[in-house]
């Protein structure tokens, strides 16, 4: 019985009856048609998602990290942006969500570029270099739950993921909010800020993400 699905589970479906598979695109496009004609969810969207191209297309990451996967919407939109080389680790602790993903992100065809990490990022974080084979990161992707943005920036820092010129970038910082994070990376010597004010996906609320790059 239809209703008897989550959500996430509809959006799979809408992109595995309605996107072009291999085309990562059409399922960034087709993700953002559901989430903004049937259901609302908490995909960084198309606004915001141009935000985020922009800022990964100027850092071009070798090796990158997202802290939050969901259904795996952004983690497409930038792996159709990495070179064929590139990696990108995603970490998500909610098994129902990472399973989503993996479909979603098979579907797209960036299943190359993208590995999934199953676990809280506190216990994902500190494996990385040893069990994922990461020296450092060159691009960090926060959108999993606000009040781990500051812990988690913090670790990785302690566990030398961060090299000089490391970009940051961490989506809701209006809405829902990360005032904590705010307060902690703006008025931290080691890295250069710059606020890109935007809007909540698929809604007229205000919203921001915010870069920060470790100056080392
Ligand atoms: N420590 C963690 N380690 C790994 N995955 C985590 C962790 N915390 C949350 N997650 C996962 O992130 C995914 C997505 N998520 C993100 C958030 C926090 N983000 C939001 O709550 C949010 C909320 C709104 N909103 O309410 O308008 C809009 C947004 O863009 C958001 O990112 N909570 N779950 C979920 O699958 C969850 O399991
Ligand atoms: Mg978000």
């Amino acid at each position: 019985f239809i209703m008897d699905q989550s959500k996430e589970q509809r959006i799979l479906n809408f992109v595995l009856q309605n996107a072009v598979r291999g085309d990562p695109q059409s399922v960034v496009d087709t993700i953002d048609k559901y989430c903004s004609q049937k259901e609302w969810a908490m995909n960084v969207g198309d606004e915001k998602g141009l935000i985020l191209d922009k800022i990964l297309e100027e850092a071009k990451p070798s090796t990158s990290l997202e802290l939050g996967t969901y259904c795996g919407y952004s983690a497409v939109r930038m792996a159709r942006l990495l070179k064929p080389s590139a990696r990108l680790l995603t970490i998500e602790f909610n098994a129902e969500f990472a399973a989503i993903a993996k479909q979603i992100i098979e579907f797209a065809g960036v299943q190359e570029k993208v590995k999934i990490l199953e676990g809280p990022s506190e216990e994902i974080i500190p494996q990385l270099k040893k069990k994922h084979e990461v020296d450092t990161l060159d691009f960090v992707f926060l959108d999993h739950w606000k009040e781990r943005y500051t812990p988690d920036t913090i670790l990785l820092q302690e566990c030398g993921l961060l090299r000089k010129g490391t970009v940051i970038l961490a989506d809701n910082i209006v809405c829902p909010g990360a005032p904590e994070f705010i307060n902690y990376i703006r008025n931290n010597s080691h890295f250069e800020c710059t606020n890109y004010p935007s809007h909540l996906e698929y809604m007229k609320v205000k919203d921001a993400m915010e870069k920060a790059v470790f100056l080392g």
